[in-house]
């Protein structure tokens, strides 16, 4: 990554704060996320990492604070006024949020038809096509319902939708949850491959040690009400924050280096 790419901020949030009634779950949160990095986001349960992401995607208003994406702001804007940056992003939401009533390729459709209105149907089903077979899923997964296929199945049709507009920022709620751990490794191998491919910058919330190990540039860890750090894995390691220890120090942490050498020898 050349040095200035990498220097260059996507996504900046700063002092901000969100709460449900009494309950304020985030307090001063600041947060850079760089282009072309995959950017891996940890914290406990109910840290508020999924809050985060709707902050960001302007899908909660927060009570304080300021949130750019590309340089502009997402905080309180019509759907419409924001359109143009709003396509410029795909997400995967937690579970995969895919439309049961409709086959793998509409899926991917929704997307396109909502920012292309007007498209031809057989450029529809081409673009739908050509997305279903980059995310790793057999050709004829196009015409099937989300019913009928597996669970790494569905997050790769889900992640398929997310790609539909081509975007250059990818936001991925717990990709891996649910996932067996070849499934899951499988599914990391995917994001890192696309990542690289299509040059996206990558704001992965998850729980997986092994993901975090395996393709993340940066990990933030979300605790106290905001962001206590950011940096690579050996710069947190550093850090004396007990739940930082705990979290990669931990007997699943330790698991997850072994293993992720052990990747690194076999290569
Ligand atoms: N719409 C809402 N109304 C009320 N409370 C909410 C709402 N959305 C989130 N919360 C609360 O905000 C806190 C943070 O939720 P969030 O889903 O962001 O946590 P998380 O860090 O993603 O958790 P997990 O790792 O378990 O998915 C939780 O206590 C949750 O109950």
């Amino acid at each position: 990554m050349a040095r200035r790419e990498q220097d260059e901020v996507i996504i900046r949030v700063r002092d901000l704060k969100n709460g449900f009634g009494e309950q304020i779950v985030h307090d001063g949160l600041e947060l850079d996320v760089r282009r072309g990095e995959i950017l891996g986001v940890v914290g406990g349960s109910g840290t508020g990492k999924s809050v985060l992401m709707r902050s960001i995607i302007g899908l909660q208003t927060p009570i304080e604070g300021s949130v750019e994406v590309f340089g502009e702001n997402t905080i309180g804007r019509e759907e419409t006024d924001a359109i143009n940056i709003r396509k410029r992003w795909g997400i995967l939401f937690q579970g995969g949020a895919l439309f049961s009533t409709l086959t793998v390729a509409e899926n991917v459709q929704v997307p396109i038809k909502e920012f292309y209105p007007g498209l031809d149907q057989a450029l529809l089903d081409e673009i739908a096509a050509y997305k279903v077979v980059m995310t790793g899923l057999p050709p004829d997964a196009g015409p099937k319902y989300p019913a009928e296929l597996s669970g790494g199945m569905k997050k790769r049709a889900g992640l398929a939708r997310a790609l539909a507009l081509d975007p250059e920022l990818l936001f991925l709620d717990e990709p891996t949850a649910g996932l067996d751990p070849i499934g899951a490794a499988a599914f990391d191998e995917l994001t890192a491959s696309l990542q690289k491919t299509l040059g996206l910058t990558v704001f992965l919330i998850t729980h997986d040690l092994d993901t975090l190990y395996a393709i993340c540039d940066r990990v933030a860890v979300l605790a106290d009400k905001r962001v206590i750090a950011v940096g690579t894995i050996d710069e947190l390691l550093a850090l004396d924050h007990p739940w930082i220890q705990e979290y990669f120090n931990g007997p699943r942490g330790r698991a997850a280096v072994a293993s992720a050498e052990k990747a690194q020898a076999g290569t």
